[in-house]
């Protein structure tokens, strides 16, 4: 019987628009993803948040790789077959790491729904159906070049905008937005953990825009200063880098630092902890959306899948395709007429990977031997 595999592909994606946050500019998505062959020879894929430096996350891509050669590929050695399940349960001692861990439970998860034809959408316990989309707009030049894009976007169809902000653009650019597109047009914003503490009269102006949220103002670990914030009744407070895990996101419910949660699968370790985000967050009347990594295919069609939650009421940051690559490594997924995306229909992740363009882009390959 042939041993599993595991091969990890560094992928080098050129971005249709350059996108910048308050932690920098990217103009080619530096991108890990990951292919697990079980002893059967099913297939399964999986993506990782982590950037080239630990830009948004402690994990960057660098550690993952070390951390899934060093610690959690060796844990696995000798499992017949291995399971979601078998790897959650392999990993449990290894504290945090929760974007290595994510990627290996991931793409064993894929290979597993696939070799049992089940679709991610079934395995979540959910049911497919069609996605409204926002999008994140990155931070421009001037505010012309963000009424452009944002006008273009709206074109395309999208139901939210979320706009970047950092200190020095905030409150000119919503400004700009609200009076080119009216109050009605959803908005939000997400400063990237751009602000501190001190900046709350600043943030509290934002209020008069009518925002849906304010997304991660400061720093991830500063959980009470979003909780006080959260206690001005003003725009509701989103966390995106701070939940970095279920418990994560129980503290911040119980201490009132979330109104809102970003819910990114990769970030918190994969797609059984998003559930469980989810669940925790409906039960206790916290909204959440499902936040974006500029995924390749294979990331982006598990997200629509997580996304038929029902707890995920407001638009998430899954756009099209066509907002982020030319190119894409799977199939490319477009807006329909109500501004919505769908997952496919196949087992797992239900993308057919095109391998062609894996090694057309591929800067750097890692295989393992389990
Ligand atoms: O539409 C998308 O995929 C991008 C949404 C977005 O803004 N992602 C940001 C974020 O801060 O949430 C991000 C991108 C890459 C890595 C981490 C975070």
């Amino acid at each position: 019987m042939p041993q599993p595999t595991f091969e990890v592909f560094r992928l080098a994606m050129p971005l249709v628009r350059p996108f910048r946050t308050s932690r920098g500019v990217e103009t080619v998505r530096d991108v890990l993803v990951a292919r697990f062959t079980d002893a059967d020879g099913a297939t399964g894929w999986a993506e990782s948040a982590a950037d080239p430096e630990p830009t948004y996350f402690p994990e960057y891509i660098d550690s993952v790789l070390l951390t899934i050669d060093r610690i959690l590929l060796p844990l696995l050695g000798g499992d017949d077959v291995l399971t979601a399940g078998s790897v959650r349960r392999a990993f449990a001692d290894v504290p945090g790491n929760p974007l290595a861990k994510g990627l290996v439970e991931t793409a064993v998860l894929d290979a597993q729904l696939r070799r049992h034809d089940m679709p991610m959408v079934d395995y979540l316990v959910s049911a497919r159906r069609p996605i409204a989309v926002g999008v994140s707009v990155g931070i421009p030049d001037d505010l012309d070049t963000l009424l452009a894009w944002v006008s273009g976007y709206l074109d395309d169809g999208y139901r939210r905008v979320k706009l970047k902000i950092q200190p020095g653009w905030d409150l000119a650019p919503v400004r700009a937005v609200r009076e080119a597109f009216g109050p009605d047009l959803p908005l939000q914003v997400d400063a990237n953990q751009a602000y501190s503490p001190a900046d709350v009269p600043l943030l509290s102006r934002l209020d008069e825009f009518g925002l849906l949220l304010l997304e991660q103002p400061f720093a991830r670990h500063e959980l009470l200063a979003h909780a006080a914030l959260s206690a001005r009744h003003g725009t509701p407070v989103c966390l995106d880098e701070s939940v970095l895990s279920l418990d994560d996101a129980m503290t911040a419910i119980r201490l009132g630092a979330a109104d809102v949660i970003n819910i990114k699968p990769s970030r918190v370790g994969g797609y059984l902890t998003a559930r469980s985000i989810h669940d925790v967050c409906l039960a206790n009347g916290v909204p959440v959306f499902c936040g974006g990594t500029l995924e390749t295919a294979v990331g982006r069609a598990a997200n629509l899948a997580l996304a038929t939650l029902p707890g995920f009421t407001l638009p998430g940051d899954i756009s099209a395709t066509s907002r982020y690559y030319a190119r894409d490594i799977g199939p490319s997924f477009e807006l329909d007429a109500d501004g919505c995306l769908i997952a496919p229909s196949g087992a797992g992740c239900g993308v057919e990977v095109d391998d062609a363009a894996v090694e057309a882009f591929a800067v750097a390959k890692h295989s393992f031997t389990l």
